[in-house]
């Protein structure tokens, strides 16, 4: 499977934020968005993730899958938000993810070894720290597969072993085949086949 970027540009509220971005992804690659705060790379993301519309160029997938007719199907979104209910414990909400998404991939006990965080399954979302909801935010990407993963700002609020934790599962997601589209200030602790900088 390939994503195919051609000159896209991105506006918000009216005005042009960037132009003219371009780039391919294959299976296995990872593209890494950089830039200063407002550059774009959030709208970036939210565009290929078909929550934005892009202002111009054109986003495609080529050679995929039939069960991903489209870059929105093919993809996991990772935003600022955690996309998590604080009333629900961490189970019922992997576990509501994990039907709504279908595909099914990891058992929510088994996403939730993957990020450290099995013994406190039970208690409410809302209970946990905020490092601790985003681990349980990038457990969601595991207990449903999907291709493409588009991350913003991953790991905000992680501490360094989480971090790296976090980056051995994007190492293997990419070893397995799979795509990822992240924004960030971090390091994440990958080497990336791609890079784009915006607002250069
Ligand atoms: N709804 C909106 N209406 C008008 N302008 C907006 C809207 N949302 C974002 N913007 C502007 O669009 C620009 C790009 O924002 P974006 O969030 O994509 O940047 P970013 O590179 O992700 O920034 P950061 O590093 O701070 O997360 C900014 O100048 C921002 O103020």
């Amino acid at each position: 499977m390939r994503m195919i970027a051609r000159e896209l540009s991105g506006e918000r509220g009216g005005e042009p934020v960037f132009s003219g971005i371009s780039f391919t992804l294959a299976d296995g690659e990872g593209l890494l968005v950089t830039g200063p705060n407002g550059s774009g790379k959030s709208t970036l993301l939210r565009i290929v993730a078909g929550l934005l519309p892009s202002s111009g160029g054109t986003m495609e997938i080529a050679d995929a899958d039939a069960r991903w007719p489209d870059i929105a199907s093919a993809s996991h979104y990772l935003g600022h938000q955690n996309a998590l209910k604080p009333a629900l414990s961490v189970r019922e909400n992997l576990g509501f993810w994990r039907d709504y998404m279908g595909e099914p991939h990891l058992a929510v006990t088994e996403a939730l070894e993957m990020v450290g965080l099995e013994e406190i399954g039970h208690l409410p979302l809302g209970y946990l720290s905020t490092g601790q909801k985003r681990r349980i935010a990038i457990a969601r990407l595991l207990v449903s597969y999907r291709p493409v993963w588009l991350l913003d700002e991953p790991t905000a609020g992680l501490d360094r072993a989480s971090e790296k934790q976090f980056a051995d599962l994007m190492r293997t997601h990419l070893e397995d085949g799979g795509m990822i589209l992240a924004a960030t200030h971090l390091p994440l602790g990958l080497e990336w086949t791609h890079e784009l900088r915006m607002g250069a």
